[in-house]
């Protein structure tokens, strides 16, 4: 649905230019929820910006719903953004319309009658859940309600893709998880593609499909949130799961650090070793999180005693994801 190649942006000129996005190749399916996940200043902004052309890249291209957004402009432009939603972290309502009316703004613009404006309002509001709030103010409204009339006035265009930037993270854990339950919701029965930005490892756990983890204006890591999570030694696994101790081992010893996931998260694995070989296992950290239908989990032992390598080569056979320090 979107696809990025080469993408650059360079801002500023000769020893003022910043290079705020270099060689960035993205490719998001249809229908996927998809997460940039970076910390300040990695590029994020400027990235999601770039695929509507509220920010021009330097150079690259930049195709949504198979139309090349970089050599477009004017009325072409003002099109293609319809097709394409947006929502932002403080949300950019208009304070001195009502609910109601801020959800008909884009219906204005694209010159839809007011009849019809009504009924799509009143149905864009149902499907946020704000029905009751039609005639009020922003200024009436809590931050999760204000983004759910974002929300609503993104979706009034009927896009492809919605464009999230940031959209969750002026908001308490709590209306968090209810806005992002809501994209779900709109991402599964609409089939909505969802690019959304965030520095929220939460955002990605709790409805990303994909994932690219941007560093300082380049993409480190993409790929698929439970494939990636799977592996010890990606950034999102360690992320996911952070290692707490810097445990050195003690002579003959061995640390390891296994994700499960899928069937192998049910198996008595420790119990197995423990029983088979002569070691004994250390746990020095563990933890299991559900990742869309998936449980994955990682966990930091040491073994000890002499058939430490028989049963490495053990864990190994099984097939499951091993790291191991020595
Ligand atoms: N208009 C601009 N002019 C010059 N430099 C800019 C401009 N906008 C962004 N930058 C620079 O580009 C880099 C990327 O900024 P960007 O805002 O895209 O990062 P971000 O990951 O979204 O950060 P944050 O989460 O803090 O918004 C930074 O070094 C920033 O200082």
């Amino acid at each position: 649905m979107i696809t990025i190649r080469n993408l650059r942006k360079v801002y500023g000129k000769k020893d003022q230019a910043v290079v705020a996005l270099d060689d960035i190749n993205l490719d998001v399916p249809r229908g996927s929820i998809f997460g940039v996940l970076g910390q300040s200043g990695a590029g994020k902004s400027t990235l999601i910006r770039c695929v509507n052309m509220l920010e021009r890249p330097t150079s690259g291209s930049i195709i949504v719903n198979n139309q090349e957004m970089t050599t477009l402009s004017g009325a072409a432009l003002r099109k293609a953004r319809q097709r394409i939603g947006m929502i932002f972290q403080h949300f950019h309502l208009l304070n001195s319309r009502t609910v109601a009316e801020n959800v008909a703004f884009p219906l204005e613009v694209m010159g839809v009658r007011a009849s019809e404006r009504r009924s799509r309002v009143e149905e864009l509001l149902g499907l946020v859940g704000l029905s009751d709030k039609a005639k009020v103010y922003p200024s009436q409204l809590s931050g999760g309600q204000k983004q759910r009339v974002g929300i609503a006035r993104a979706l009034a265009g009927s896009p492809d893709v919605l464009l999230s930037d940031e959209a969750t993270s002026a908001l308490d854990p709590q209306t968090t998880h209810s806005i992002l339950q809501l994209l779900r919701d709109l991402n599964k029965r609409m089939g909505l593609t969802i690019l959304l930005i965030t520095h929220q490892m939460d955002v990605v756990r709790e409805i990303c499909d994909r994932v690219a983890i941007i560093e300082a204006g380049r993409i480190v890591e993409q790929g698929e949130v439970s494939e990636l999570a799977a592996q010890p030694d990606t950034r999102l696994s360690h992320a996911l799961f952070p290692r707490p101790q810097i445990h050195t081992p003690q002579p003959g010893a061995a640390v390891v650090s296994i994700v499960f996931a899928g069937n192998s998260a049910e198996e008595p694995i420790i119990s197995t070793l423990a029983r088979r070989f002569e070691v004994d296992v250390n746990i020095l950290s563990a933890q299991l999180e559900l990742l869309g239908q998936q449980r994955i989990g990682q966990m930091q032992a040491e073994l000890v005693g002499p058939q430490v390598e028989q049963a490495l080569a053990y864990l190994q056979n099984l097939g499951l994801h091993v790291e191991v320090q020595r």
